[in-house]
């Protein structure tokens, strides 16, 4: 196969680009104990002339997603300078976007959409108890409409922003799909034409800034370092990028939590719910939350960078049966959100669309900081003595470490 074109942004220093402060990286965490040992997919390996190589890199990835179900990704095409550029953009968003624009593009997950402004006060519209995260999500419409429904400090810089985005969704996660449709044996465009969205630079999925900053003492005691809930994510695959403050945490096969460690430039790609139920539970949506980070970066602000790739709407997953894997082995039976799904089925119940499926999740989502609900009794519940997350969507029960 011809290389694969790298990431080719619009300049930086086109006239009428204010200027944007470099980000400087935090430091790393000295802190060696609780990191997850992940494989690393070298991307670029796609593109040999040789097929031993090609093949040799679809057997790392299949082992990569039974094993860990968490992946790091490396050479995919944009380079560090170009991966600090963009941080820097977000670094400018926090440290620049107005009072008036926080109000204006206030979000509303009562929608089953994040899309605009998220203040730091919880994942509700309203203000509640602070959780340090702001974050900024572009959808679809987000896209068509800059001038109105995007932060005005950020204008001069969408063409960046959005060539990013794109590449992020028709380069490298096409590649990405290749990959994991290649392990279910299938033509290499089979997860991209049949499962993933398309249209805008985000298809039905949106891409984010995040920022975490240090919570107040009430804050941390409330969620007991929590800052997000243990979750998977309910698209098809989420582009992360690595970062210096420690704080994303994925669940181990020994059924506890290890800290993802930074790589710098790689993608971290985790598998969501749609990938678990169309690879009929080959794949396992992963188990991850988001944690304060070790004490020698408890002071540290933490930004990240997430692109969400979404499925097509209205579809309702099912195992993707013509797999000749699945055809062979048939489908994994013992786990979430799959097994859900496939009793449902069997039940002559019509399971969720993928529409439903996230939006529903969304709306509903609780706080790591609202000891209500947080506790045995109410969204908590003992399994085998341990204290477990667990919540009904549509008839789908879904049941998380906390
Ligand atoms: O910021 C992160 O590292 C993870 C965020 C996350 O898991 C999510 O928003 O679904
Ligand atoms: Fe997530």
């Amino acid at each position: 196969m011809a290389p694969t074109p790298p990431f080719n942004p619009p300049s930086a220093d086109l006239p009428g680009k204010p200027f944007v402060p470099e980000w400087i990286p935090p430091a790393v965490t000295k802190e060696k104990h609780n990191f997850a040992q992940l494989k690393s997919i070298d991307l670029s390996l796609l593109d040999s002339e040789d097929p031993a190589v090609v093949d040799n890199l679809i057997q790392q990835v299949k082992v990569a997603i039974r094993d860990d179900g968490f992946l790091f990704l490396e050479n995919y095409g944009v380079s560090l300078e170009q991966l600090h550029r963009q941080f820097a953009l977000a670094q400018y968003l926090y440290n620049n976007i107005s009072e008036e624009d926080k109000e204006r593009l206030l979000f509303d997950p009562d929608t089953g959409v994040w899309s605009g402004y998220k203040h730091p006060y919880g994942f509700k519209r309203h203000r509640g108890p602070p959780d340090g995260i702001e974050q900024f999500n572009w959808y679809k419409p987000d896209w068509a409409s800059p001038q109105t429904r995007v932060p005005s400090c950020l204008h001069p810089f969408m063409d960046e922003i959005e060539s990013f985005a794109t590449y992020l969704t028709q380069s490298v996660n096409r590649r990405l799909l290749t990959l994991f449709s290649r392990v279910l044996e299938l033509p290499d465009d089979y997860l991209w034409h049949h499962v993933q969205s398309h249209g805008s630079p985000t298809g039905e999925g949106y891409f984010r800034h995040a920022l975490f900053r240090p919570v107040p003492k009430q804050t941390e005691e409330a969620s007991k370092g929590l800052r997000m809930h243990g979750h998977t994510d309910f698209g098809l695959t989420t582009l992360l990028f690595s970062v210096p403050i420690s704080c994303l945490q994925i669940w181990g096969r020994d059924e506890q939590w290890y800290y993802v460690p930074y790589k710098p430039g790689a993608l971290v790609i985790n598998i969501g719910d749609t990938l678990e139920i169309v690879s009929g539970g080959h794949f396992k949506a992963t188990r991850h939350r988001v944690f304060r980070p070790p004490v020698d970066q408890r002071h540290e602000e933490r930004l990240s960078l997430v692109l969400f790739n979404s499925s097509v709407g209205g579809l309702r997953m099912q195992p993707a049966y013509e797999s000749p894997l699945i055809q062979r082995e048939g489908c994994v039976e013992e786990q979430g959100v799959y097994k859900e799904f496939r009793n449902l089925t069997a039940q002559g119940k019509l399971v969720p669309t993928n529409k439903q499926w996230r939006e529903i999740q969304i709306a509903t989502v609780t706080d790591p900081t609202d000891t209500v609900r947080n506790r045995v009794g109410a969204d908590q519940v003992l399994i085998d003595g341990k204290v477990m997350h667990q919540r009904e969507y549509m008839g789908v029960k879904v049941v998380l470490p906390v």
